[in-house]
């Protein structure tokens, strides 16, 4: 956690543009001269901000950071451009803080006057940016305590971090790895979120049950529209099984609920739903095979591509601990990966023609988030997930899924 003014041994982290690397940089006492990328981004074209959001309680730190950017999205001018900014330790984990650089272009004092609002919260830290030559200090907004003088650190550049810093606080924070970390999560929203106590609830009466030797348990993921409904009941028919999802049809009503909260109680949610699915999944495997619609892979790779901003590169590395199966979940026989085409899934979205979800709507305009979703599902081990093409006709792709079965199980 850091202080206003204890800044000296983080790492800033500008995504001025998702498609390359971020722009590193430390804070120093003493000048340093600038070079050019630097000296662009921080150049005289127009006024400079970066905010941070500090608070030792998470869940008021996760809102605090929503309700923010939310304001910045709402309350400034077009002239202004608000990029994704972070402070991190290089390679510690947990050691994140989010943020947001603004860079206003505009002739007006709107930003600053904004800014200055939102720095009222006593967990919001904003500072502005000052050029003079070849140097460019950071200062703070205006310092909350009036008598303390504001300290000048000059803007020093500094290497790229060998991990990309969004993926410092996925553990725990967007992935979980056990269900206690995820259930501690909505346990401290009870309050704010009375739908929590609801979730807790089911998920105590539904933990009950372990798997012995049963049937086979098959999981099909993918990306939306490449055709998981349409496999899973054919499979269901075909194999005389039991067809569950994840999240299970008891969390539905508080599903739009939790999916309007910042990722760390929207991934907690979503993580429960897998254990209370991978309970049903234990009853039922005992009477008939089971197909599962979406489970953790789904979980694990939509949270990980959100947390990771920019390109397919910032993503953990494969092998990384982070792709590694909660040790405490039930595990799948197999779990089958259906891919298809951007634009065979775009013309499948067209032709469904039914409202998405916003992360859904955000994948169709965002090649690179949907990259990142699928890259992280290959990346998911222990158990892996085999690669469908599920671009044939909806009867060949049954084909060549009872394939794959049949090899395996001999159904
Ligand atoms: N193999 C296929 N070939 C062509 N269209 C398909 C195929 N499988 C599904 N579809 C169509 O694509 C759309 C999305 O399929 P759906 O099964 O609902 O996907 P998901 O459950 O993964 O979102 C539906 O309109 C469906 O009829
Ligand atoms: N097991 C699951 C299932 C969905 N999800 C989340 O739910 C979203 C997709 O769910 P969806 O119901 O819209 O997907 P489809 O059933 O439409 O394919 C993803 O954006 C994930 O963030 C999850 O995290 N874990």
């Amino acid at each position: 956690m850091f202080r206003c003014g204890q800044l000296c041994s983080r790492v800033f982290a500008v995504e001025f543009d998702l498609r390359t690397e971020p722009l590193y940089f430390t804070l120093n006492s003493t000048p340093q001269v600038l070079h050019k990328a630097y000296q662009e981004l921080f150049g005289d074209d127009g006024k400079l901000f970066s905010l941070h959001v500090h608070c030792d309680n998470r869940i008021e730190k996760a809102q605090t950071h929503a309700e923010i950017k939310h304001q910045l999205s709402i309350a400034l001018s077009r002239d202004c451009d608000v990029f994704e900014a972070s402070s991190f330790i290089p390679d510690v984990k947990n050691s994140l803080v989010k943020g947001f650089f603004i860079r206003d272009k505009s002739t007006t004092d709107l930003s600053e006057d904004v800014l200055k609002t939102l720095q009222q919260s006593k967990s919001v830290c904003v500072f502005s940016y000052k050029r003079e030559g070849q140097y460019c200090w950071q200062e703070m907004l205006s310092p909350v305590n009036q008598v303390e003088e504001s300290v000048r650190q000059y803007i020093t550049p500094a290497a790229a971090a060998e991990h990309h810093p969004s993926t410092l606080n996925i553990r725990n924070s967007d992935v979980f790895y056990n269900m206690d970390e995820a259930y501690k999560v909505l346990k401290e929203c009870t309050d704010i979120i009375p739908e929590s106590k609801e979730v807790l609830k089911l998920v105590d009466e539904q933990l009950e049950t372990s798997r012995g030797d049963g049937f086979p348990v098959i999981v099909i993921e993918g990306l939306d529209a490449t055709g998981k409904t349409t496999l899973t009941e054919a499979l269901r028919e075909s194999l005389n099984a039991t067809l569950l999802k994840s999240p299970p049809q008891c969390l539905a009503p508080f599903r739009q609920r939790f999916d309007s909260e910042p990722p760390l109680i929207r991934r907690a949610f979503y993580a429960l739903g897998n254990y209370i699915t991978a309970a049903h999944i234990g009853k039922e495997s005992l009477r008939a095979p089971v197909i599962v619609d979406r489970f953790w892979h789904s979980t694990a790779a939509y949270a990980i591509a959100t947390a990771v901003g920019g390109r397919v590169e910032n993503l953990p590395e494969p092998g990384s601990e982070l792709y590694k199966w909660p040790e405490d979940l039930l595990k799948p026989n197999l779990v089958l990966l259906l891919t298809v085409s951007p634009e065979e899934r775009l013309r499948r979205l067209r032709d469904r023609g039914q409202d998405k979800t916003i992360e859904e709507a955000e994948l169709e305009v965002n090649q690179l988030f949907r990259l990142k979703v699928e890259e992280a599902y290959k990346r998911i081990q222990n158990p892996a997930c085999i690669i469908v093409d599920a671009s044939p006709s909806p009867q060949e792709v049954l084909q060549q899924v009872q394939h794959l079965i049949r090899n395996k199980y001999h159904l």
